[in-house]
């Protein structure tokens, strides 16, 4: 999968198909919402799983009921590439699971 960064209208095309998906900055994110704290939890755990198989991570914070994910690619300097689309489509795939909203 290529790592060059994405120009802003690739970003915004490929953001179509992610709902809740937007872009901040060099970043793109998405804050998920849970009926309580454990469900946001076992999200945090899923997400680090994905990130782990995938060997590429986001900022991945925390709240009572909430999860925010905001990622980029360090190794493009920091731009957004192919590969944050890829961990934003699989964190897509198993959030239904955990209740998100
Ligand atoms: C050494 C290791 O492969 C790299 O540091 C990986 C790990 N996770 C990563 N995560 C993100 N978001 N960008 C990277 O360039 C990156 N690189």
């Amino acid at each position: 999968m290529a790592v060059e960064p994405l120009s802003q209208k690739d970003v915004e095309e490929r953001l179509q198909e992610l709902p809740g998906w937007s872009t901040d900055g060099d970043r793109i994110t998405r804050t998920y919402s849970f009926d309580g704290h454990l469900a946001a939890v076992a999200m945090v755990v899923h997400v680090a799983r994905i990130q782990e198989e995938l060997n590429h991570h986001s900022d991945l914070t925390l709240g009572y009921n909430t999860v925010r994910l905001a990622v980029n690619t360090h190794s493009a300097g920091g731009k957004v590439t192919d590969l944050d689309l890829e961990l934003a489509r699989r964190v897509e795939a198993v959030a239904p699971a955990h209740g998100a909203g």
